[in-house]
């Protein structure tokens, strides 16, 4: 569908809002996908937004152009956009910061930029990942880092090549702070994008960073054509097997049934335009790790992600088949074909656990 005919597509330039009456200085850092995706947002709800990335080749063509081509080709941001490499100079006015640093650098990132930040400044995380270090999420690294900001959390089934075509999409705002969970609200808000509100900030963010993992699966089920069955189990036993590990973290398992969950698990495993099931898909059929990362040319959180989830899981003791699965796969050198035959073979057990404990399913 094209952005002129879509549903969704209510307006085509800036200052358009539906939801925010006026006009707010936001901070967007990271030039990537999704940092260009939110920032399209937030300059078409009509804000002032700072964009700050590394690339000054990419700020100039932001000036110029107002494109990304390296991430977004095609797309153009219209409205009061000021991208730039000098960090400081995006937080001065900002009221709200969103941060899309991929994982392993976010902490470098906040921390050297860390006196930028205003006490009481609203900063938001849309990383999907974890650092290794003490397995910190990245609103544990933004409570170290920056104490006295305000901290949420976004999170939700968001491709950005489809949010900045304006095609319908809902998200999550996790945050304790009531105000801060209205203010996102308020300033992403619009007819094509809809921000719902959690107070479960661990499993949001953990679900976020999880269900990265089960796309390199997915894809890899999608690459060997195992069937419409098995995709529906593959997701299922997904969703059991992620919510298992955060509920055991302390996450709330109902976050699990809302869109950071089970939303965005359906989008991730079930789309090509997501990068995990790209990575996943080309070791499907036959490609090197190595050789699917690079030719991805983007960050895919979940080869990352695997290895902390599998060393988190073994040590807490906590049955994560499929991450043992896939880490067997991708890091172990088995082949697909026996980790499917082990899986098919293991012990059979309960469905639902949190109605009936997995321990007691082979005992009826
Ligand atoms: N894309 C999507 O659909 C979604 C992504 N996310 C999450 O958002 C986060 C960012 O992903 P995304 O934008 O897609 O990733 P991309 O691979 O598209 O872009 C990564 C961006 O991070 C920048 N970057 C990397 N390292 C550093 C660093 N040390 N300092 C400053 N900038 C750095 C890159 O800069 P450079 O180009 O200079 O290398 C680039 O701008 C991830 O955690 C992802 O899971 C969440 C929801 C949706
Ligand atoms: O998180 C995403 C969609 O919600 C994007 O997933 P990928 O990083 O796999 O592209």
């Amino acid at each position: 569908m094209s952005e002129t005919t879509r549903p969704g597509n209510g307006h085509t330039s800036a200052n358009t809002s539906r939801s925010s009456d006026s006009k707010h200085d936001v901070a967007v850092l990271g030039g990537g996908s999704f940092g260009t995706a939110m920032a399209k947002v937030l300059c078409e709800n009509g804000h002032r937004v700072h964009f700050w990335m590394r690339d000054e080749q990419q700020v100039q063509e932001l000036k110029e152009n107002r494109t990304n081509s390296r991430y977004m080709p095609d797309v153009r941001i219209e409205g009061d956009l000021l991208p730039t490499t000098r960090f400081a100079e995006t937080l001065a006015n900002a009221e709200i910061v969103f941060v899309a640093i991929p994982s392993k650098a976010f902490r470098d990132v906040i921390r050297a930029h860390a006196g930028d930040f205003r006490p009481n400044q609203i900063v938001i995380s849309l990383t999907k990942g974890i650092e290794r270090e003490g397995f910190r999420l990245m609103s544990e690294i933004l409570q170290e880092e920056i104490p006295r900001t305000r901290i949420g959390v976004l999170s939700g089934p968001n491709l950005a090549a489809e949010i900045v075509n304006r095609e319908l999409t809902a998200t999550v705002i996790a945050a304790k702070d009531p105000d801060v969970r209205r203010t996102v609200q308020e300033l992403l808000g619009c007819d094509y994008f809809r921000v719902y509100a959690n107070v479960d900030i661990y499993g949001v963010e953990l679900s976020g960073a999880l269900k990265n993992i089960y796309a390199i699966v997915a894809g890899m089920g999608a690459a060997l054509d195992l069937g419409e069955n098995a995709r529906a189990m593959l997701l299922t036993r997904s969703l059991a097997e992620m919510s298992r590990f955060a509920v055991s973290l302390g996450a709330n398992p109902m976050t699990f049934m809302g869109l950071a969950g089970i939303g965005d698990l359906v989008v991730t495993c079930t789309s090509s335009k997501s990068r995990n099931f790209r990575v996943g898909y080309a070791v499907g059929k036959g490609a090197r790790l190595e050789d699917a990362v690079a030719e991805l040319g983007q960050v895919a959180e979940g080869i990352h992600t695997l290895l902390l989830v599998k060393e988190k899981a073994e040590s807490v003791g906590i049955y994560m088949p499929l991450v043992r699965g896939l880490y067997d796969i991708l890091y172990g050198g088995a082949s697909i074909k026996a980790v499917i035959n082990g899986l098919m073979t293991a012990v059979q057990n309960s469905d639902v656990e949190f109605i009936l404990p997995r321990t007691l399913a082979g005992q009826r």
